[in-house]
């Protein structure tokens, strides 16, 4: 382990705020296992060796929590999956989790295909798009019409507005120094209420819908609805609402994000995007990939791990050690706040050829070749493991299929692409690009 010092009384604060993916590549090449520096009074310890990583993620996942950080969405996730530490987590992720395996998962296909038919439909022959704007209220839609049975009319500004007002927020709150108490008036303060407030309304809303009408009660709504209701120990009103606000942020920012990225990488690598357009031409019959022809787009699926490899939306997990732990060799004190970053191990050298370069043929079925486990882990791992992955790919490769069987996409090259580090990783002006109706 090796200590970096800055000689500063905030420690490193400064140049992690002001470009914290560079921050860590720099702190990463110190050393090969754990590198650990100052942000502020606190110390952090950022695991730069799989098998630390397995250690934090799985095998001694039971001496951590997550990091005060994602605490600054606490307002408006709660104590939802995301969030919650046991025994809430074991016991919700135990009564979510069917609703994601993926024999579960096949009836999703025809819902995602539906939405992304019907979003695809309004787009002109020709046209510049706002591509980042899209796929966001694409996948908003389709986690609302999938897990909650519901098409939220002007998704985006209803919902995605106010969800980015508070990621912004959350981030810049994580980001300070001195951060001001909630109760102050100040104009970010009142502006993170009012959007959870108005986000709040809108879940209200559909779960009052929902005991009215009791339809599709096989949906991830109807499950929990039904163990409301069912179960000796009922579930709170105030758990229903964390755990549906919960899978509205979570179950579509990333996916977002995710596509965005893999549409520039393709658009700025042609050779790549003809393979995948030449995929989907060959294998797809109709305009939108059906469930059986997911499985056989083994080349659209290396992009989209490929691309998850270089810009993972969930580039940074934190975790705090709740008692005195042994990792590695290394013993750390119950507060440790510890960094983990798909982002910098996934571009690691010792483990990738070429580490920056965009070369889905890493990827052989679905799998990396020769790298260890927990090199690669975009989804992280361990009981915290993202729930949704299976539908994430599975949205990914129809709603990419339908993209490239559809349309024609060309990079405006006067776009600034540059990377922006908040809770997720988006992409910082997002994303515009040319489209051409394939005839
Ligand atoms: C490309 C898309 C996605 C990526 C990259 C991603 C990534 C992640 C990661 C890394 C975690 C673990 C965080 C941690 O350990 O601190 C996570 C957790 C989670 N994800 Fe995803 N996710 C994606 C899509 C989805 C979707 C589609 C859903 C829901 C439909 C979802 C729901 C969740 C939930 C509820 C958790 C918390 C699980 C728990 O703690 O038990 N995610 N995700």
């Amino acid at each position: 382990m090796i200590t970096v010092r800055s000689g500063k009384p905030w420690g490193h604060m400064r140049s992690f705020r002001k470009d914290p993916l560079s921050f860590l590549q720099m702190a990463a090449k110190y050393d090969d296992e754990i590198v650990s520096f100052r942000l502020g009074h606190k110390s952090v310890k950022l695991l730069v060796h799989p098998s630390l990583v397995k250690e934090v993620l799985v095998s001694k996942a039971d001496c951590f929590h997550k990091s005060k950080p994602f605490q600054e969405l606490e307002p408006l996730l709660g104590n939802g999956l995301l969030l919650s530490e046991n025994p809430t987590h074991q016991k919700q992720r135990r009564l979510i989790q069917p609703s994601f395996r993926p024999a579960h998962i096949k009836k999703y296909a025809d819902l995602m295909a539906e939405s992304t038919r019907c979003f695809l439909q309004d787009w002109g022959e020709r046209e510049e798009r706002w591509i980042s704007n899209d796929l966001m209220e694409l996948t908003l839609e389709i986690i609302s019409q999938t897990m909650l049975g519901v098409d939220i009319e002007n998704g985006h500004e209803l919902v995605g507005k106010p969800l980015e007002t508070v990621m912004e927020i959350a981030t810049k709150r994580i980001r300070s120094v001195v951060r001001s108490p909630k109760s102050w008036g100040t104009t970010d303060n009142i502006a993170f209420k009012q959007a959870v407030d108005q986000l709040d309304g809108i879940v209200s809303k559909i779960i009052e819908n929902r005991h009215v009408n009791k339809s599709n009660a096989e949906d991830l709504l109807g499950v929990l609805i039904q163990s409301q209701e069912t179960s000796t120990e009922k579930m709170e009103v105030e758990q229903l609402r964390n755990e549906v606000m919960t899978i509205l942020l979570a179950g579509h920012e990333t996916t977002a994000t995710a596509l965005t990225w893999t549409m520039y990488l393709l658009m700025t690598n042609k050779n790549i995007y003809q393979k995948v357009q030449a995929e989907v031409d060959r294998l797809c019959k109709n305009d939108i990939p059906a469930y059986e022809e997911v499985n056989h787009l083994e080349y659209t699926e290396k992009v989209l791990l490929e691309s998850l490899r270089l810009y993972p939306p969930a580039w940074l997990i934190g975790r705090l050690a709740i008692k005195e732990v042994m990792i590695g060799e290394y013993q750390f004190k119950r507060g440790q706040t510890v960094m983990i970053s798909p982002y910098i191990m996934q571009r690691n050298s010792r483990y990738f050829e070429e580490p920056e370069r965009f070369n889905p043929e890493r990827f052989v079925k679905g799998k990396l070749q020769k790298v260890p486990e927990y090199v690669y882990f975009p989804f992280g791992g361990g009981t915290r493991v993202c729930i949704g992955k299976h539908f994430a790919m599975l949205e990914a490769i129809i709603v990419l299929g339908a993209l490239m069987k559809n349309f024609n996409f060309y990079f405006n090259k006067e776009s600034i692409i540059k990377a922006d580090p908040l809770i997720t990783l988006r992409l910082k002006q997002g994303l515009h690009a040319y489209v051409e109706r394939r005839k």
